[in-house]
């Protein structure tokens, strides 16, 4: 299936051409992908899903904390999806906290925070959602963990997939937008916890990286 490739040279369009929360004006360098494109990217994403797996009932495991608002209107809009084809799709959704990141650096340890019991799972058709897929390194231990459980079928949703040349394991099913391996912000991405609060996904600034460093 398809995806936007966005190009290194793309450098986002300016701020004063969109709005964004003040209290961040000069901590992001540009927007990079309006919060109106991700909608309407989602929303197609939803029927490439539906047209997967629409067929079964489906767990959606959602990671947290960075891809709950990828994952919410994802929800939402296969549940529109559903409406319309009257499909009766039970959508369940259950949640998994992983931490890797500290500063804008992928720590080696993965750790999954919260034992929820995903037993759940067995048997199940599971669409895990992230919001972004760096070097894979992540996704491929939380493919491991989650197939320990007996999931029917595993596919997995990104919105983002970074260009890089490290990719370890495979690349999701359905991708939103390919970027260049640059650090992004917003829409529930953060860096060290700040930033989830904006809509569009920004580039941070050098003022930003140093304001919120940890
Ligand atoms: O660009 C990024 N922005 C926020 N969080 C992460 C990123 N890449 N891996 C994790």
């Amino acid at each position: 299936e398809g995806r936007i490739v966005i190009k290194d040279d793309w450098l986002g369009y300016s701020l004063e051409l969109f709005t964004y929360p003040e209290h961040y004006h000069e901590d992001i360098e540009s927007v990079y992908i309006p919060h109106g494109v991700i909608m309407d990217r989602t929303e197609r994403l939803a029927r490439h899903i539906m047209d997967d797996i629409g067929d079964h009932d489906m767990v959606v495991l959602c990671v947290l904390k960075g891809g709950y608002k990828f994952c919410s209107d994802l929800v939402e809009f296969i549940k529109v999806q559903c409406r319309n084809s009257n499909k009766h799709l039970e959508t369940r959704v259950e949640f998994i906290r992983l931490k890797s990141y500290l500063n804008d650096q992928s720590t080696e340890d993965l750790h999954i925070i919260g034992s929820q019991d995903l037993s759940v799972l067995r048997g199940k058709n599971v669409l895990i959602v992230e919001a972004i897929v760096d070097t894979g390194k992540t996704m491929k231990a939380l493919l491991k963990h989650v197939g320990s459980f007996e999931p029917k079928m595993i596919k997995v949703a990104g919105l983002l997939v970074k260009r890089v040349s490290n990719v370890v394991g495979s690349l999701p099913d359905y991708v939103g937008f390919e970027i260049p391996n640059r650090f992004v912000v917003g829409y529930a991405l953060d860096y060290n916890e700040y930033f989830r609060d904006l809509n569009h996904i920004c580039v941070i600034s050098e003022i930003g990286k140093v304001k919120y460093k940890i």
